[in-house]
């Protein structure tokens, strides 16, 4: 009987995976990215997987979770929630961990939806396998067959400062000619359709001719610039004006959801968000001010598939698009972006990946491919993919063996200049 199968075993695998020099509003990405890989066993020996981050504090709320599982049915999503809420509390400031602005993984304020949110994933898993049925079946089915993906564009030097590996394919990119490069490369290996910068770190000026030249050089794709609010308003709003008719978004110019306000007033792209609405409760201010148009969703801190989901509808009530965010992530991750943008039918525009940036991979099969930019959405029972258990205890072994164990992409980019202030917004 399905109503039998009881959950046996929680296994919590962090690993670390080499991620090239990419540089961002806070500085830049250290040689190793750390993931967390969640293994969820059922009695009758199948096994259930999530993928989420992996940094200290995050490993510690799982290792505390794990034996909340214990017993229940895989189709127990709710009393699994229940107990997570209930055992597991926002971190304190002060106890050590990074509280890092560009990635939501770090802050142990939303600790309960990030556990949750890897737990979900994994037991949907077995539901899905149970059942015979994709995720994306289990969250009312899919409304497309594949999910496109966006190029996710990076200023980024040749190689890491000491680097202890071979350098990437990518090449170093700082000027406009090389970020065209770097798109050229992408959208020749991947077939993108639309097109992310990541800005914030040089000055605006060299940026925005940096999309100046992207639009040349791709006339009719869509153009987003994402500066991590390192702008300030004033700059922000002059740039708008350099810009004007060239992006389909503009996220996060500038910091909080005051500034964003201001800037509607001045700017005729609409602004999109994951930094200024994380929150139910950032989210009910931004529907009395409607500022941010278009909210960037993210399973992984919004607290699962489902969250997700119901988020969707909350922005459809309010009249807001919604698209989605990324932070360096394997494919186990990825097939749930695409089980979740399959299942969410305003979720209309090309969602973000880190994926290009990954050379290594934990799931059978090795790297996930992409056709014209889209990931095909998968017919098979559950997420979709298993682990590579070989793979697995690869990338734990350079987990063990790299020494990160926060990101900080602060301290690394003191690696390269020792001045760098790291203060926001800088420009
Ligand atoms: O990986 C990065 O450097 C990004 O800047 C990431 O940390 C952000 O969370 C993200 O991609 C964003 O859209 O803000
Ligand atoms: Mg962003």
């Amino acid at each position: 009987m399905r109503k039998d199968i009881r959950i046996k075993h929680v296994r919590v695998t962090p690993i670390a995976f080499r991620d090239g020099p990419l540089l961002n509003a806070s500085g830049i990405h250290e040689p190793w990215a750390l993931r967390s890989i969640v293994e969820v066993e059922s009695s009758d020996g199948r096994v259930g997987i999530s993928e989420t981050y992996g940094d200290e504090p995050m490993v510690r709320v799982l290792e505390q979770a794990r034996m909340l599982l214990i017993d229940l049915s895989p189709f127990d999503l709710n009393v699994m929630e229940e107990r997570v809420r209930a055992a597991i509390k926002p971190g304190r400031a002060g106890d050590g961990s990074v509280q890092f602005e560009l990635a939501p993984g770090s802050h142990t304020a939303k600790n309960a939806d990030k556990v949750i949110s890897a737990m979900e994933v994994a037991m949907l898993d077995l539901q899905g396998q149970i059942l015979g049925l994709p995720i994306c079946d289990l969250l009312g089915g899919a409304v497309r067959s594949e999910v496109p993906y966006s190029a996710y564009l990076f200023y980024k030097y040749a190689e890491h400062a000491g680097q202890s590996y071979a350098p990437d394919a990518w090449g170093e990119a700082v000027t406009p000619e090389q970020i065209v490069r770097q798109a050229q490369m992408m959208v020749a290996q991947y077939g993108f359709k639309s097109i992310k910068l990541k800005g914030g770190v040089f000055e605006p000026a060299q940026e925005i001719a940096a999309m100046k030249a992207l639009r040349q050089a791709f006339p009719g794709l869509p153009l987003r610039l994402d500066p991590n609010a390192n702008w300030t308003l004033q700059t922000s709003i002059a740039a708008a004006r350099e810009l004007d008719g060239l992006l389909e978004y503009y996220e996060d110019p500038t910091p909080g959801q005051d500034g964003m306000a201001e800037l509607a007033k001045h700017c005729r792209a609409p602004l999109a968000t994951n930094m200024c609405v994380t929150t139910m409760e950032e989210f009910r201010r931004n529907a009395s001010t409607h500022a941010v148009k278009i909210l960037l969703s993210d399973h992984h801190y919004w607290g699962g598939l489902r969250a997700t989901a119901s988020l969707a509808r909350m922005c459809s009530v309010f009249d807001m698009g919604m698209s989605m965010h990324s932070n360096s992530h394997l494919g186990i991750s990825l097939m749930a972006m695409t089980h979740a943008a399959a299942a969410i039918p305003n979720l209309t525009y090309a969602c973000d990946t880190h994926y290009p940036w990954q050379e290594e991979e934990v799931v059978k099969g090795g790297r996930i491919v992409f056709n014209e930019g889209a990931v095909k959405v998968p017919a098979v029972p559950g997420l979709g993919v298993e682990i590579d258990q070989a793979q697995l205890a690869r990338l734990h072994q350079q987990y063990l063996d790299c020494g990160v164990r926060n990101r900080n992409d602060l301290a690394q980019m003191r690696k390269y200049d020792a001045a760098f202030s790291g203060t926001s917004p800088r420009f």
